[in-house]
């Protein structure tokens, strides 16, 4: 797991091996503990290269071992006799030097980097602060704002630009090994860190509190750099270890471990046709259409520059097209200033002609979200396009499946639904239909890939699998404003949960508007009417009553909340609102009671979890893993919470089926607090982990 050479007369080459990222398990870290003590007794050894296997130095600690027993040497006294040692120790930072990877670096004398090397400790992002000295090394290498800054967002550095902070001593495009053993001929003897002034940054931990949305992991970050800064280091790596402690067990780290290596389960996709990742293979794209350059279609422009693709931007009206080109332009301009690259606008061709898509080998739709418009445009897609392009839709709920069957060739039509700004948003939901090829999909899959999308495969239903859930969630929030509560009541318990916004505040953002045009197009909008039962179910008919008093929400200043102007973000509670509710209570005849954040969060979670639930049972979703991350990167589900269908395993899925049950009871009119089967048979399978749920969900059971 890790071998010692000898190379150039009197270097000694430590090299990990423990594909594919060498993590540090425990067969590594008794592997560094042997070469290291071998290469510091060897009279014939001067100096000592660490290098990793397969250009990858180390991906850090296995995190496959949190879950379990731990064995095997620690990493700390490993990291400190590499320190101390009288023989100077370079580290050959190749591929990824992250988490327990740096922090060896970091205790290595000195460090030579790829230039196109990552370089981190992401370990907050796991629920964990790096507690092999990486807190207490790291600021005293290049002082504590800097090292805040990397400690408590987990961000990569490219080699370059950790040179730049004084990460690293030396960057080479050449062989960063041969560099590295170059180095370690020309330095006489070894020495230790040198320790910088230290000064905290002001007012950190009140941002860091603010931006964590109840995640203990990054204040704990911030506590432990703050010992680095008080303390000697002896005692702030102490401080470091009480505070892992504190971290490692919790249930914050489990599920952001189980976030970690479910964005991974996602990407092996399967559907219920038989068709899988390892067996389907892409096809290759270089050239993309966009057509309708909207908001949506603007960003998914944005999204395929940036990621090198050519794209054929199609917009008809010639208006929109010039306002489309000035705004992709600035959205590019912004983004590749951001990033430190260079522009990449040359690669967008615009057109006013939709056979300007003719010659592309992918087209992606983002027109207005109507099926009358889609389909005239599928058809005359699928006669001007060459015969194998594959087309997709982004829209957000409608049937791909009737898509597909306006086209010659159904199998090459799948839904690519991007969240808003597409340019940034992590989330794709790649909605494959009945017919869709596993190619098509695998395309899709690929596509969104070199996009940097978390692609998620979902099956074709009204929402698919993200929008299908946010129904009954949004829909138990204006019962509960029905009930007494008011938004900001709800809005409070939501955010503390651990929601950036919570469900009145994004509705505000996205617009009232937009619920309104889908109701509207479902039937259930009865202009001036205050019924509060439509298609045979419990129906509020509250939002309908807003947008038609003009209350869109932050566009036009006022919504469930009121603002300054119209445009403004700052919400504030609105006393006409408070009165709009009183009359229609007592309208309705409703008695206002008072309602607490437990009740708040059980009912508009529970009935989001029950439908992920329903989905998993239908096949919609293939695993658990697929809804949480579709939550966590597209509707702003609190990681450290894993995503709704951990959550629900966290509380117990008896807990959860007993308080639907409870309030099922209590509102019989309410179908989506009716328990799913598939939850009733895990719970009747004795509630087993997470992990086991898509085999349970596979097993034939009684309909009955
Ligand atoms: C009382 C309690 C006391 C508590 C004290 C106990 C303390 C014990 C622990 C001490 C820990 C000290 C602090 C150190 C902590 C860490 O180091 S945590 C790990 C930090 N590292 C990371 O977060 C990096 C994670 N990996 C990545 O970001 C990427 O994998 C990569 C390295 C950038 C490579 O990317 P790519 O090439 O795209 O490959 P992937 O598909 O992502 O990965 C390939 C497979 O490798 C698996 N994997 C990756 N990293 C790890 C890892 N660190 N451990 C285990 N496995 C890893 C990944 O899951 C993939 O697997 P498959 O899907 O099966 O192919």
């Amino acid at each position: 797991m890790a071998a010692l050479t000898r190379v150039s007369g009197s270097v000694g080459l430590i090299s990990l091996l423990n594909p594919p990222v060498n993590a540090l398990s425990a067969a590594v870290r008794q592997g560094i503990v042997d070469t290291v003590r071998r290469a510091v007794s060897d009279p014939q050894v001067k100096s000592v290269v660490i290098c990793g296997q397969n250009g990858v130095f180390c991906g850090g600690a296995d995190i496959k071992e949190f879950g379990g027993h731990m064995s095997g040497p620690p990493l700390v006294p490993i990291f400190n006799t590499i320190e101390a040692a009288d023989k100077p120790v370079v580290a050959a930072i190749e591929g990824s030097a992250l988490g327990g990877g740096l922090e060896l670096a970091l205790a290595c004398h000195y460090r030579i980097t790829q230039s196109k090397a990552r370089l981190g400790l992401p370990e907050v992002s796991l629920g964990l602060l790096p507690a092999a000295g990486g807190t207490q090394r790291l600021p005293r290498l290049i002082g504590v704002p800097a090292a805040l800054d990397l400690i408590t967002t987990g961000r990569h550095l490219t080699g370059a630009e950790a040179l730049k902070l004084g990460i690293v001593d030396q960057v080479t495009d050449q062989n960063t090994v041969e560099a590295a053993v170059k180095f370690a001929l020309s330095i006489p003897s070894g020495c230790n860190i040198c320790r910088l002034h230290l000064s905290e940054r002001p007012g950190v931990m009140q941002r860091v509190k603010k931006s964590a949305h109840g995640a203990i992991a990054p204040v704990a970050c911030v506590q432990a750099v703050q010992a680095a800064a008080t303390l000697p280091f002896t005692q702030g790596m102490q401080r470091e270890q009480e505070l892992m402690a504190t971290l490692f067990g919790s249930g914050q780290a489990r599920a952001l471990q189980y976030c970690f290596f479910s964005q991974r389960v996602v990407s092996k996709w399967s559907s219920p046709s038989g068709s899988r990742w390892d067996t389907s293979k892409p096809k290759p794209v270089t050239k993309v259409g966009v057509i309708g350059l909207g908001t949506m279609g603007r960003g998914i422009t944005v999204a395929l520059a940036l990621a090198g693709l050519s794209v054929v931007a199609v917009e008809t009206q010639q208006q929109q097209m010039m306002a489309a080109q000035h705004a992709v332009s600035g959205m590019l301009e912004r983004t590749a200033r951001r990033r430190g690259v260079s522009l990449v606008g040359d690669q967008i061709r615009y057109s006013v002609e939709l056979e300007a898509v003719a010659d592309v080998e992918l087209v992606i739709e983002a027109v207005f979200e109507d099926m009358a418009l889609k389909e005239k445009l599928f058809k005359q897609l699928s006669t001007l396009c060459k015969a194998d392009t594959l087309l997709c839709s982004n829209t957000s709920s409608l049937d791909i499946d009737h898509l597909a069957s306006q086209t010659h060739s159904p199998q090459l039509v799948v839904g690519m639904h991007f969240f808003a700004p597409a340019h940034v948003m992590k989330l794709l939901e790649v909605v494959y239909g009945p017919r869709s090829a596993p190619q098509a999909v695998a395309t899709a899959m690929e596509l969104g890939k070199r996009m940097g999308k978390v692609s998620v495969a979902v099956g074709n239903c009204s929402g698919f699998v993200g929008n299908r859930m946010l129904m009954p969630y949004v829909e138990e929030a204006s019962f509960l404003v029905e009930e007494g509560a008011s938004p900001e009541i709800v809005d409070r318990a939501l955010e503390e949960f651990g929601f950036p916004m919570g469900v009145f505040r994004m509705s505000d953002l996205s617009g009232l508007d937009v619920g309104w045009k889908v109701r509207k197009a479902r039937g259930l909008v009865e202009p001036g009417q205050m019924s509060r039962v439509r298609q045979g179910r419990r129906y509020s008919p509250l939002g309908d009553l807003l947008c038609e008093q003009g209350r869109f929400g932050q566009k036009t200043g006022r919504g469930w909340y009121l603002y300054d102007s119209a445009g403004s973000r700052e919400a504030q509670p609105d006393p006409w609102l408070q009165s709009f509710l009183e009359e229609y209570r007592a309208r309705q005849g409703l008695v206002s009671r008072r309602i607490d954040s437990q009740e708040v969060l059980e009912r508009c979670l529970y009935a989001l979890i029950n439908e992920g639930f329903n989905i998993l049972q239908e096949g919609i979703a293939a695993g658990p893993e697929d809804i949480d991350m579709i939550y966590v990167f597209g509707y702003g589900f609190p990681r450290h919470r894993g995503g709704p269908m951990f959550y629900a395993s966290q509380v117990g899925l008896a807990q959860v089926l007993q308080r639907l049950e409870h309030y099922q009871q209590l509102h019989p009119d309410i179908p989506h607090l009716r328990p799913s089967s598939l939850l009733r048979r895990l719970v009747s399978s004795g509630s087993p982990r997470i992990q086991r749920w898509r085999e349970i969900i596979r097993m034939p059971h009684s309909s009955l």
